[in-house]
């Protein structure tokens, strides 16, 4: 999750403030729905109420409609809460985007015609703890990174990549990954899948109780060459020894694909290309291609057509996206890529399953989840503790968090009293 990064222009940002920009959205649902106006006062509705239940509204939408539904929940009584705390849980946040929807006709209805087809349920790979920290120059200790995980464990997160049996003369970050798994081997309720470049990593995995790997190819060569100093045929060759060794022991591979969209060498990267990695990966036996965006230099149109290439080879439910946050596009990107995913004239026969992935060092996952429970889609992940574990690692690592999302709900929560 890439909290762990400086927001990216966060001081460029318009005159606008964060939080105006969250009333005027968030008002037209307040208004209506209660008759008051103004933030404070829907924040106010769940918190300051003297009984220990309140009433819900959820949205739920369904082929193309929004249901409503009501429900009493639980609500604690005190108001000295965490900065994520109770008023900041997820689906708060999202009933509150959800009535401005609702409440507006209009506005109803040009959502459910752009949105029509999106998945309602979509999995979230976090990689956080390998693909976050694997650049940071000080080292983490490892009781921190083992907290992390168990942290982001404890969001709902089905799936968390743990760490890297990688070389650690080349990634020095990654060099307790055995005393990572170690600790680690009593969290069986969720997939902790662990990055491996060869045939030795596999084996050290292994050893160290790992039950799912992930091999990683480039669709760039010289990207290939410099981060795992083979050829891209080569890598094949290496993973295909891989596989073979993972299926004997039952062990499920993911498969990356970097550089799906630009190299910082060699310039933009034909989506036939992209195709061709993809597609070796999956006939190896990969059960999952994750596509990354590796230097963050996409934008929707070429997502679209590298997406478009890639499903014309591979089924489109063994794919997931990875973009980094650098140009700020991930959040479009995502966005793109879920509604080409499920958009009718893919594949009007299969049932599609997309997956998300919150790259981690750059798009926040904190970030991905809010967008997505803003369209009322399902990820499994409880958004107030995941906004908490990242302000956790941050705090380790000696920095703000990157995430506009968390930086989004600190405002609200200064303003909203
Ligand atoms: C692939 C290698 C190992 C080749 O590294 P090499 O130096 O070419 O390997 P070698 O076979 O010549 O061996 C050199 C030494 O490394 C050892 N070695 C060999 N393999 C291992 C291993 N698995 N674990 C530990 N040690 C290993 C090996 O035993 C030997 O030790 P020595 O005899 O000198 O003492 C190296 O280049 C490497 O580890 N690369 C990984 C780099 C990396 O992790 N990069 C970040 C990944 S992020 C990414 O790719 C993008 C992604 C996935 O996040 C998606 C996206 O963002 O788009």
């Amino acid at each position: 999750m890439s909290s762990l990064q400086e927001p990216l222009g966060m001081d460029k940002l318009p005159s606008l403030s964060t939080i105006d920009l969250f009333r005027r959205f968030s008002s037209i649902g307040c208004s209506t729905s209660r008759g008051d106006t103004g933030m404070g006062r829907c924040w106010t509705e769940g918190n300051t109420s003297t009984s220990s239940n309140y009433d819900e509204e959820d949205f739920e939408y369904v082929q193309g409609v929004f249901n409503r539904t009501h429900h009493a929940r639980d609500m604690p009584q005190n108001r000295n809460r965490a900065p994520y705390g109770n008023r900041c849980d997820s689906r708060h946040i999202a009933n509150l985007q959800h009535k401005s929807y609702c409440n507006n006709a209009g506005l109803q209805n040009i959502t459910n015609m752009i949105f029509k087809g999106i998945p309602r349920y979509v999995k979230i790979v976090e990689v956080g703890a390998r693909d976050g920290l694997q650049n940071e120059k000080n080292m983490v200790p490892t009781s921190v990174k083992i907290e992390l995980i168990q942290r982001l464990v404890s969001t709902g997160l089905s799936v968390v990549e743990a760490t890297g049996f990688v070389s650690p003369k080349w990634v020095p970050q990654l060099a307790d990954a055995r005393e990572a798994m170690e600790a680690l081997k009593n969290l069986d309720t969720t997939r902790l899948p662990v990055l491996v470049p060869n045939l030795k990593g596999f084996e050290a995995a292994v050893a160290a109780g790992a039950k799912e790997i992930a091999v990683f190819a480039s669709a760039s060569e010289s990207f290939s060459k410099s981060n795992i100093n083979c050829t891209i045929d080569e890598s094949f060759s290496r993973y295909r020894a891989v596989v073979h060794a993972a299926t004997k022991l039952n062990i499920r591979v993911r498969g990356y694909v970097s550089c799906v969209i630009g190299c910082p060498v060699e310039g933009m990267i034909s989506p036939s290309k992209v195709a061709y990695v993809a597609k070796e990966l999956c006939d190896m036996g990969c059960s999952e291609i994750s596509l990354g965006d590796t230097i963050g230099i996409g934008t929707p149109g070429p997502v679209i057509s590298m997406l478009g290439a890639v499903m014309s080879v591979v089924p489109v439910e063994r794919l997931a996206v990875h973009f980094h946050d650098t140009y700020g596009q991930s959040l479009p990107n995502i966005l793109v890529s879920l509604q080409i995913s499920n958009s009718d004239s893919v594949n009007r026969q299969k049932r599609r399953v997309p997956i998300c992935q919150g790259a981690s060092g750059n798009v926040a996952t904190e970030d991905v989840v809010y967008m997505l429970h803003g369209l009322g889609i399902q990820t499994n992940v409880d958004l107030g503790k995941l906004l908490q574990t990242g302000e956790f690692i941050c705090k380790h690592l000696g920095r703000r968090s990157g995430s506009k999302a968390a930086v989004a709900f600190s405002q609200l929560m200064t303003n909203g009293d």
